[in-house]
């Protein structure tokens, strides 16, 4: 895999933090999750869905023989992920300086909302709080509604979790060439801005210019929009471009020349009830039926498991099974040559690979001991878990 042979360190955190390691894992690396030892109250509240392809080492990094185990591992790891507010770091004395002091080649990834400086460096905050600040949630929910979050996705996971991983594989890249690693301040505030940039940068075209949710794209068109069907389920329609608009309105059993046109926004409100008094009188899959060989840009609104066993899904195996049986959606993109190759395994418990880690990592089995009897380390029994 294409990431074969990268020694990853993921230190435990809430949902961004566990993507970019899975996203690592799943495409070769070799990741380790530093959980908290698992009777910290703090150890229950971070339960880590996205630990697949990831093995477990429960270490204490309050006490500083557990922090010094941190450092050492660091010393013969080629990243670090961090998801921890600024500071937190250099309080247990594991900041950028003195990691990469010790090992130069070391990739040091710190995935926060806010990043490294400025006024809210240090301040708590989540998703919503992220997509906030960066302007973006602003543009996003319907006419006359309130501002909407549309799940932790936006900054969380693409902004946060997706923009870490492709720093990381872009720092990994950089150091073939220099030979040096590198810190990498990954504000989910930034990243979710970036991923934005198609909509600053629009601004002159008139996209934007109306209120929220009274634009093209953001449910004010009736081309751009879904509409409920008979059956209580939604169909999707992103009709923009004339010629598949054209197809829309054939398959809608409608006239082109008795409707008004297409880009006359001040007809949009009065076209949508239109779409919508049609949409509703068939099922989703009778509309399927219609749209489905056309250009029209429509497609069902899938629940998660609809989705999963859609005949186009199923033909690009684009979900998967793991060997519990959770079904879950494959890595993307496809590579040709080495593709994704994503664990079966069911997610680790915490402290499951603890000692193999360190042996792996150099640590004598006397030193494991002693980390153990101090209880720096957790070893979890497998037996009493299963
Ligand atoms: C919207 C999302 C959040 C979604 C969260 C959900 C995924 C989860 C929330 C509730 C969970 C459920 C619940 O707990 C009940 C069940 C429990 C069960 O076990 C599993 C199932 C559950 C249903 C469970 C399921 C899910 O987990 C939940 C539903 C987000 O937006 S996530 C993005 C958040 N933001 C960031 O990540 C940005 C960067 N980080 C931060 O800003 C802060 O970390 C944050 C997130 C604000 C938290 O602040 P906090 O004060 O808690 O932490 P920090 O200031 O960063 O400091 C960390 C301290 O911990 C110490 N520490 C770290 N590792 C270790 C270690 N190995 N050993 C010892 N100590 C450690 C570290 O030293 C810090 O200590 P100090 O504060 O003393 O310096």
């Amino acid at each position: 895999m294409a990431l074969s042979g990268v020694r990853v360190l993921e230190l435990a955190g809430l949902a961004p933090a566990p993507l970019c390691g899975m996203i690592l894992a799943d495409f070769g690396a070799q990741v380790v999750r530093v959980d908290r030892l698992s009777q910290s109250a703090a150890a229950l509240a971070h339960g880590d869905v996205q630990g697949r392809g990831k093995r477990s080492l429960a270490l204490d990094l309050k006490q500083p023989q557990g922090a010094a185990v941190l450092r050492r591992l660091c010393g013969a790891a080629d990243v670090l992920i961090e998801p921890f507010r600024h500071g937190v770091m250099e309080r247990l004395g594991l900041g950028p300086e003195v990691l990469l002091q010790e090992n130069p080649r070391l990739i040091y990834a710190r995935l926060t909302g806010f990043g490294q400086t400025g006024k809210y460096a240090k301040s708590a905050g989540h998703d919503i709080n992220y997509l906030a600040l960066s302007g973006v949630l602003s543009k996003l929910g319907r006419k006359n509604e309130n501002p909407y979050p549309p799940v932790n996705l936006l900054a969380d996971f693409a902004g946060g979790g997706v923009m870490c991983a492709l720093g990381i594989v872009i720092a990994l890249f950089e150091r073939a060439k220099s030979g040096k690693g590198q810190v990498i301040d990954a504000s989910m505030v930034e990243g979710v801005a970036y991923l934005s940039s198609f909509l600053w940068k629009s601004q002159n075209l008139g996209l934007w210019s109306q209120p929220r949710g009274e634009n093209l794209l953001d449910s004010g068109a009736p081309f751009y929009e879904t509409y409920r069907t008979s059956d209580g389920k939604f169909m999707a329609v992103g009709a923009i471009e004339p010629k598949f608009y054209n197809q829309l309105i054939k398959g809608l059993g409608l006239n082109l020349d008795e409707l008004p046109a297409q880009m006359s926004s001040s007809n949009w409100p009065e076209m949508k009830k239109k779409f919508a008094s049609i949409f509703v009188q068939k099922t989703q899959a009778e509309w399927c039926s219609i749209f489905d060989s056309t250009d029209a840009c429509v497609t069902p609104v899938l629940s998660f498991e609809d989705a999963a066993s859609h005949q186009h899904n199923k033909e690009r195996s684009s979900f998967i099974k793991n060997d519990p049986g959770e079904i879950s959606p494959r890595p993307a993109p496809v590579l040709s040559r080495t593709p994704a190759v994503p664990s079966c395994k069911r997610d680790p418990f915490v402290g499951e690979h603890t000692e193999e880690i360190l042996l792996e990592y150099g640590f004598t089995k006397q030193e494991i001991a002693k980390l153990h009897s101090d209880k720096t380390i957790e070893i979890k029994d497998l037996k009493a878990s299963l």
